[in-house]
């Protein structure tokens, strides 16, 4: 089983992931790893933090001369930032800095201190912060990796920030709204193709690959709402105009001209491009505080301010990719097993020539 946790602060010395279940025998690309990296990083409308991080994972554990081992693979993402922070994130000591008791509306600020029992919002805000996602990233890279083994690739593109839909009017309104010291958010639309029939099962709700690939996606912070192929279009339309017929030719085997399903039916991967399109709200930081309560004597105030992204839409699309490819990896993995990349083939050469057949 391929599974995988991640840990560190935003603004401590590093994130940290463990995956496990990877087979022995993959040959990694470090560089790859790292252009995907880079690639979280970019996008019009994101903070000062992103000047200060070059994201580069480093692999700890797992890996010798390239190749898997079948052990559990660590990576580590240092955090630039860090030096910064060593007073107010020491892991022994006094803090240094003042608490921060003004929690933000649409941040885990003020849930997570009721939970944790915590007076300092930082206490909350170090791990809920979306820094965790570059650990994902690195993940989800490797993950990719695995998956190109079924010559499956992912690719990601956003459709719309704030309403707006052409990359021109896009960089308008983000601009607009870092001026206004407000924040977007948008939606964004991730691939997967060329995917076999076969992944997911309709048998039980918790191997469906739908519920898995949303729950993935639904993870990424400041995601709330994921829809497959027409989606929440589907309301409008009747049966006729939505299912995807069924053609059989044999050089090809079974093929749709639609793809309204988004290549999913039953929980099961059906041999089209698996396409889910994801909202992310806007940025909970604002230049331009809204109302809340001091959490330390409960009068009104405003919202804490600090550096903050101004939209990230673009950014999450490279975190979707990651989580999708993740999942893949695990369907992948749970239907052809294989302890060597060379089992996971040959499993997956006799299951194509079946199909064929
Ligand atoms: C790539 C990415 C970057 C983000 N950057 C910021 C940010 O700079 N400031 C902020 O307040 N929230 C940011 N967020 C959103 C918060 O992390 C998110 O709203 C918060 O963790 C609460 O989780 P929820 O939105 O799922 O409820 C970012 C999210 C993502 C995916
Ligand atoms: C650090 C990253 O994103 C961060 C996500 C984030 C949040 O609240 O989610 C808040 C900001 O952190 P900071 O306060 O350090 O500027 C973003 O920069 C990153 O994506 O690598």
């Amino acid at each position: 089983m391929f599974r995988f946790l991640t840990a560190g602060e935003s603004h401590g010395p590093a994130l940290t992931a463990i995956i496990e279940g990877i087979p022995a025998g993959l040959q990694l690309d470090l560089d790859q790893i790292n252009v995907d990296m880079a690639r979280r990083q970019q996008g019009f409308g994101r903070g000062g933090r992103m000047k200060i991080e070059k994201d580069k994972a480093e692999i700890t554990s797992g890996v010798r001369f390239g190749s898997t081992l079948g052990s559990p693979v660590t990576m580590v993402i240092s955090n630039r930032d860090w030096e910064n922070w060593q007073e107010q994130m020491a892991v022994f000591g006094q803090s240094q800095g003042a608490e921060i008791t003004a929690p933000r509306p649409g941040h885990a600020d003020l849930p997570g201190v009721l939970k944790y029992q915590r007076h300092d919002i930082r206490d909350i805000l170090e791990r809920a912060s979306a820094r965790e996602t570059a650990a994902r990233v690195a993940v989800g890279a490797i993950a990719k990796q695995l998956i190109a083994v079924a010559g499956i690739t992912i690719t990601s593109s956003v459709l719309n920030i704030g309403g707006a839909q052409t990359e021109t009017e896009m960089l308008e309104a983000i601009a607009k709204a870092k001026t206004a010291g407000d924040s977007l958010g948008g939606i964004f639309q991730v691939m997967a193709s060329p995917v076999m029939p076969g992944l997911g099962s309709h048998v039980q709700w918790d191997r469906r690959l739908d519920t898995r690939l949303a729950a993935a996606v639904m993870s990424i912070q400041a995601i709330k709402g994921v829809e497959f192929g027409t989606g929440f279009a589907y309301a409008n339309l009747p049966g006729s105009q939505v299912h995807d017929e069924i053609y059989y030719e044999n050089k090809q085997g079974y093929y749709r001209r639609t793809n309204n399903a988004g290549g999913i039916e039953g929980g099961i991967s059906n041999g089209e491009p698996i396409i889910l399109k994801a909202v992310m709200k806007a940025i909970p930081t604002l230049m331009k505080p809204l109302a809340t309560v001091d959490i330390a004597d409960k009068t009104a105030i405003k919202a804490n301010t600090e550096r903050s992204d101004v939209c990230a839409v673009a950014a999450a699309a490279v975190v979707a990719e990651a989580m999708v490819a993740i999942v893949l990896a695990q369907s992948l993995l749970e239907k052809f097993g294989g302890d060597s990349i060379a089992d996971l083939r040959q499993a997956i050469n006799s299951y194509r020539i079946r199909i064929s057949e």
